[in-house]
């Protein structure tokens, strides 16, 4: 099957007609011929490399109630993504060959977006002993993303030596940067004026801060690739900012709702806003938005954390850490990076897909839009807006902490190898069982 889009603006410049077929970029100019491609009316919307998230929790194998990689890949598809990192903190953990393995291939089976699993650093999340870290880089999965998000490798002689073994690889530590004897276990929110306010145990920002400190140490005394997960302080932006300046091989992604929403937020103790990292003050999302402006902060990844609603409905205190990212993810992006004029849409792409991908080692996606270049890409209504309504989501949780917001822009399309997965605004085989 092709097809001819005809009036698309590649990264919201100037019009021309894009024809997919054969799963590439088969032509791009004016008035190209339709010959027996299907044509698709995109007057008026903007064509973009497809979307890839470095940070996505699928929950399969073991939270099956909360996502699935179907359901998840299906969530992903409709938010303009053509590939997602399925995070390591499953059950049973993904640390060797054969997990890394199995996610891939219910991936592959589900068929709406690449999957690229992440590797755990470390044997069951424990921050004790490194993980089968070759293993995986080597095996048919290719793992290239390790992480322990969730938890922070904290020991700094574990970190070095993760630093040290990915490197042959060109992988890729991911790090949580949260030191636990800063940030306890009961820490629950944003340590200042709201946390005394609401009675709730604090995270400190330096607890952050001081991790991504001694990391870009680590990774200019290794050599080797550092990434610092939703980075959520103003201080660690300026660490990251330095780090950069020095040479450092560190890049850093931010979250769509660490973009948007603030800890105040929190007065009401819906556990909707609870989040790991929490959200922060006003000060801190302004420094955030300007370091991904600047490119200081290289990604926007979604940090999608499904909860099944017995783990979610709960008190603050109780109640489960996370928000659903993956459907919401570009609106956000448009609201606060594109209608305040800090990105243009060739800037979300780049923060979007082509450096997450680079950071990823993701083959075929995040590419330019060029003749020959695999057709993985998705197309936007920048004139749209979309209302958040939890029912409507596809992901087997709720947790949306935008619901009733209208946000800007709307996905119309997605392929994936020159297939659309998304026509319409809708999944193409609906949703998967
Ligand atoms: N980001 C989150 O709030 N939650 C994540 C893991 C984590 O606690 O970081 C999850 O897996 O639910």
């Amino acid at each position: 099957m092709s097809y001819l889009l005809k009036n698309v603006a590649p990264l919201g410049g100037a019009p021309t007609d894009v024809l997919i077929d054969n799963g590439v970029l088969a032509e791009l100019g004016t008035d190209l011929a339709r010959g027996a491609a299907e044509v698709l009316d995109a007057d008026g919307l903007v064509l973009l490399p497809g979307l890839v998230d470095l940070h996505t929790h699928l929950r399969e194998p073991g939270r099956e109630d909360a996502e699935t990689i179907a359901s998840g890949s299906a969530a992903a598809a409709l938010g303009g993504f053509t590939a997602v990192h399925a995070m390591a903190n499953t059950n049973p953990v993904a640390d060797r060959a054969e997990i890394v393995e199995q996610v891939a291939r219910l991936g592959e089976y589900a068929g709406l977006v690449e999957v690229r699993p992440v590797g755990a650093v470390s044997a069951g999340l424990r921050g004790e002993t490194l993980a089968e870290i070759a293993t995986m880089a080597r095996s048919a999965a290719a793992v290239r993303v390790f992480s322990d998000d969730g938890a922070c490798v904290h020991d700094a002689r574990l970190m070095r030596r993760a630093l040290e073994y990915v490197k042959p690889f060109d992988a890729v530590i991911a790090q949580h940067a949260q030191d636990p004897r800063l940030a306890d276990a009961a820490a629950c929110c944003h340590e200042g004026e709201v946390s005394g306010r609401l009675g709730l145990p604090g995270w400190p920002a330096v607890a952050e801060e001081s991790i991504v400190a001694r990391d870009v140490m680590l990774a200019e005394h290794t050599g080797s690739r550092l990434h610092v997960c939703h980075v959520s302080t103003a201080g660690t932006v300026e660490v990251i900012r330095w780090a950069k300046a020095r040479g450092i091989e560190v890049t850093a992604e931010v979250t769509p709702h660490h973009l948007l929403l603030t800890c105040d937020l929190l007065a009401g103790y819906d556990p909707l806003y609870k989040v790991n990292p929490p959200l922060r003050p006003a000060d801190d999302v302004a420094a955030l938005r300007a370091g991904l402006a600047d490119g200081t902060i290289d990604a926007v990844a979604t940090d999608h954390a499904p909860h099944a609603a017995h783990d979610k409905d709960h008190a603050f205190a109780d109640a489960a850490f996370g928000m659903l990212g993956l459907q919401t993810a570009l609106g956000v992006v448009a609201e606060t990076m594109v209608a305040t004029g800090l990105l243009d849409w060739a800037g979300v792409a780049d923060r979007m897909s082509l450096r997450p991908a680079r950071i990823g080692r993701v083959a075929g996606h995040g590419r330019p839009l060029q003749r020959g270049e695999p057709a993985n890409v998705t197309l936007v209504d920048p004139a749209a807006s979309q209302l958040v309504d939890p029912d409507a989501l596809v992901s087997r949780s709720r947790n949306t902490p935008f619901a009733g917001r209208t946000l800007p822009a709307a996905v119309r399309a997605t392929f994936l190898r020159g297939r659309p997965t998304v026509l319409d605004g809708k999944l193409v085989n609906g949703i998967p069982a």
